[in-house]
């Protein structure tokens, strides 16, 4: 049987990008996935604003629902300060094991620690497990009918703080319209939408910041 997608993708980081330099990372994904083949990742015009979310909020505890290939990962990790630490969710072991050799490849695997499993078992389990007490960002980028439930769960578990910030990929496309309504309409959240499209496209796609307000 052939290659699937994310093992060419890692091809590409592998011929493409230099060892420990997460931005050459970033650009191989990005230049395969605009020129070659399309993939899920969250790309580089959502990925912008996706990095001055992360440099404004500069979490100590990052938390990543979707890892997939490991591309926002690398965003991520690569804006954290020195002892910060990113946690990523995979559910799918072949997708995990990709962004596990992608993660490496940039060099950050001593920032990031992935996951396996399914949300909503691996996130009640994170306070004691990792020791963690809140997460101050949380990247959600997986199956779009689980960011309802996790977040409610994030909150029900205490992983939330006054000021955490929740950022949702792709609220428009493929659309996340509970998420969406919930965020909005909670006193216990303060929502703004960012305008953007589809990765490697002209399809309208945006990001919501909610910050959790305790
Ligand atoms: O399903 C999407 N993401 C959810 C990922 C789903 C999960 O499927 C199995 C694995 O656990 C992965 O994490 C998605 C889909 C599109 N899309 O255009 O179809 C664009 C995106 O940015 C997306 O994040
Ligand atoms: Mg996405």
């Amino acid at each position: 049987t052939g290659s699937s997608r994310p093992q060419r993708m890692l091809k590409a980081v592998q011929k493409n990008a230099t060892k420990g330099d997460p931005q050459s990372v970033i650009s191989a994904i990005d230049h395969y996935c605009r020129h070659k083949e399309w993939a899920m990742n969250v790309g580089d015009d959502k990925g912008l604003i996706l990095d001055s979310v992360l440099t404004e909020v500069n979490p100590s505890t990052a938390l990543e629902l979707g890892t997939y290939c490991g591309y926002s990962t690398v965003r991520i990790a690569r804006l954290l300060s020195p002892g910060s630490k990113l946690f990523t969710v995979e559910f799918n072991p072949a997708f995990a094991e990709v962004a596990r050799q992608i993660i490496a490849y940039a060099g950050l695997q001593d920032k990031v620690t992935l996951v396996e499993g399914s949300s909503g078992d691996l996130i009640p389990k994170m306070k004691e497990q990792f020791g963690i007490k809140y997460f101050d960002f949380v990247f959600l980028d997986h199956w779009k009918d689980r960011y309802v439930p996790d977040t409610k769960l994030l909150e029900d578990c205490g992983l939330l703080k006054k000021g955490s910030v929740l950022l949702a990929d792709n609220v428009i496309c493929p659309g996340a319209p509970e998420y969406l309504k919930y965020v909005r309409n909670s006193p216990r959240y303060e929502s703004r939408y960012y305008k953007s499209n589809l990765e490697y496209t002209k399809v309208e796609d945006g990001l919501e910041k909610s910050v959790f307000l305790g």
